[in-house]
């Protein structure tokens, strides 16, 4: 009974039969997975599989695109977050995105970083400051910027923004990490940099990742998901997925047969 509970409590999200439609085109079919703490989970498959759609779904931000319907549970830390008593705003704040492209505000590198908390109502500019530099510590970035935190973010390399809009997802003090192909317009210094980084912010934040690169998803996370036109075929350890896939759809995706 206690390892029940115990384990039950290291589940961060508990998807149950989810279905999303755009418009009258399903785009997830019967989706179930579990999302542990402290782990990073990849989705990984062909283009067109699903792989974004499923991940914003996990902070309801596909809800902006006004066709979308979905069906099914995605449990929260046990709260199904299409409950009508969920809060969206506080779910977007626990889980946080880094989109493909870096996506800073045309403002300074502290003014990026501290958007959130601002829009929390903290004022006071001592508290802010030690905001920022937390949080851009932990993205990895502070020895970079601390001597130009007040110039424009544009001016910071690709590389560099994507660590930014890391920090200012973390400046909220979110629980969950969605990313959604963070490297894709990076090259491959910049990409070691944030693969490094999230190996690091999995031991306080739970992350999860769509990437197409099987040497990424291989390198960075503790279980793969693998999509295929909407259906999850195979969820496992990344080990399992990688070395001894189930599903031979898995082992010709992997093996590059397609997609
Ligand atoms: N805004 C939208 N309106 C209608 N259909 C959409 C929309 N966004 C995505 N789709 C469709 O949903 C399906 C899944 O798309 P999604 O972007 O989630 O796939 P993906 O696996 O992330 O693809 P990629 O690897 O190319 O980014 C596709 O058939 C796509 O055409």
């Amino acid at each position: 009974m206690t390892n029940a509970v115990n384990e039950n409590e290291k589940l961060v999200y508990e998807v149950k039969g989810l279905n999303l439609w755009y418009g009258n085109d399903q785009a997830l079919k019967d989706v179930h997975l579990d999302i542990k703490k402290n782990e990073v989970t990849a989705i990984i498959g062909p283009s067109g599989c699903g792989k974004s759609t499923f991940i914003k779904t996990l902070n309801r931000m596909i809800e902006n695109i006004p066709v979308v319907r979905t069906s099914g549970e995605i449990l929260y830390h046990g709260e199904n977050i299409f409950d009508k008593s969920i809060r969206v705003e506080e779910l977007r704040t626990r889980v946080g995105m880094v989109f493909q492209k870096p996506n800073p505000f045309p403002k300074s590198i502290f003014e990026n970083v501290v958007y959130g908390p601002k829009i929390h109502g903290i004022r006071d500019k001592k508290l802010l400051m030690e905001i920022a530099e937390t949080s851009l510590r932990s993205a990895a970035l502070w020895d970079e910027v601390k001597d130009r935190l007040n110039d424009n973010a544009y001016g910071l390399s690709g590389g560099q923004q994507q660590r930014l809009c890391i920090a200012r997802c973390l400046a909220v003090q979110p629980d969950v990490i969605l990313m959604d192909e963070p490297t894709s317009a990076l090259d491959p210094i910049a990409t070691y940099k944030i693969e490094e980084l999230v190996d690091q912010l999995k031991a306080e934040y739970t992350i999860s990742i769509v990437t197409h690169s099987m040497q990424q998803a291989a390198r960075i996370s503790d279980r793969t998901a693998f999509f295929l036109m909407g259906e999850l075929i195979e969820f496992d350890t990344t080990e399992t997925i990688f070395s001894n896939p189930r599903d031979q759809r898995t082992e010709d995706y992997i093996t590059g047969r397609f997609g």
